[in-house]
């Protein structure tokens, strides 16, 4: 029984707006291109600032391709969190790390620590898109690879016509006329198929 409840994943999930928010990430290897990418698939025209001391080729070529991507060759300070709502920490350097989170918390930004859980205020996720639909997927840190099969079969599962559907519903639910409670009754006994 203790087991379980320490296993319930308490992280709460939302759905940031990457074209309105801006995302510092500190490091330009391997670990910050993947946070990088990570971004840019769920939204290409998300603000990033890139930082690192070195910064890998591939991260240039899509700091070239995205104008939304700044990307920086320099030692990180405070000028970094300029405009910056959002800090994802994937240098080399666990000793930077420490210190950077420190200074991020005093301006009050939220900060995801590559490689380092204790450290996060919040983890990514594995995300599914089908058109409109959004899946986010976590296992609370415990096992990222779970995360990456689960988001595949999900891919795989599901149907075509998901996007369709929703713009279905979407087109009645503009045209519906009535108050709240009526709206909520004719949605649910349009789509009870869907479940049963
Ligand atoms: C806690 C979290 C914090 C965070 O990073 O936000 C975290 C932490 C760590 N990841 C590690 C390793 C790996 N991470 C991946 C992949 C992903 N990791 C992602 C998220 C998260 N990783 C957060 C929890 C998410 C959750 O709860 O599910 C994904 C979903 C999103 C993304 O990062 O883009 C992305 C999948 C994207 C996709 O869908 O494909 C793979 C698999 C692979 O690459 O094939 C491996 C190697 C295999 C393995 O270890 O499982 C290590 C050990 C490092 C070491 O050993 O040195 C730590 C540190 C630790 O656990 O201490
Ligand atoms: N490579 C991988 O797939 C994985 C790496 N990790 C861990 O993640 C961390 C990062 O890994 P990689 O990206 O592979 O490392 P890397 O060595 O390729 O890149 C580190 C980056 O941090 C930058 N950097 C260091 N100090 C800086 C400073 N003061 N200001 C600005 N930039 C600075 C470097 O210039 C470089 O761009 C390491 O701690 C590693 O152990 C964890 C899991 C997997």
């Amino acid at each position: 029984m203790a087991e379980q409840h320490t296993d319930r994943n308490k992280l709460f999930p939302v759905f940031l707006k990457l074209d309105e928010l801006k995302v510092l990430i500190l490091g330009g290897g391997a670990v910050g291109l993947e946070k990088l990418s990570a971004l840019l698939k769920n939204d290409p025209e998300a603000n990033v600032r890139l930082v690192g001391l070195t910064v890998q080729d591939e991260i240039k070529t899509l700091g070239e391709r995205h104008p939304n991507v700044e990307v920086l060759v320099k030692k990180f300070g405070l000028e970094d969190f300029d405009d910056v709502d959002l800090v994802i920490l994937a240098t080399d350097d666990r000793e930077l790390h420490v210190r950077v989170k420190k200074m991020a918390k005093a301006y009050n930004l939220l900060v995801n620590v590559a490689d380092t859980p204790d450290l996060c205020d919040f983890y990514l996720g594995s995300t599914v898109s089908k058109g409109p639909l959004k899946i986010g997927i976590s296992t609370n840190g415990l096992s990222p690879t779970f995360s990456k099969r689960f988001r595949e079969l999900l891919e795989e599962v599901l149907p075509d016509e998901t996007p369709r559907l929703i713009r279905s519903l979407n087109k009645v639910r503009e045209r519906l006329r009535g108050d709240f409670a009526f709206k909520v009754k004719k949605l649910n006994e349009l789509t009870r198929g869907l479940v049963e």
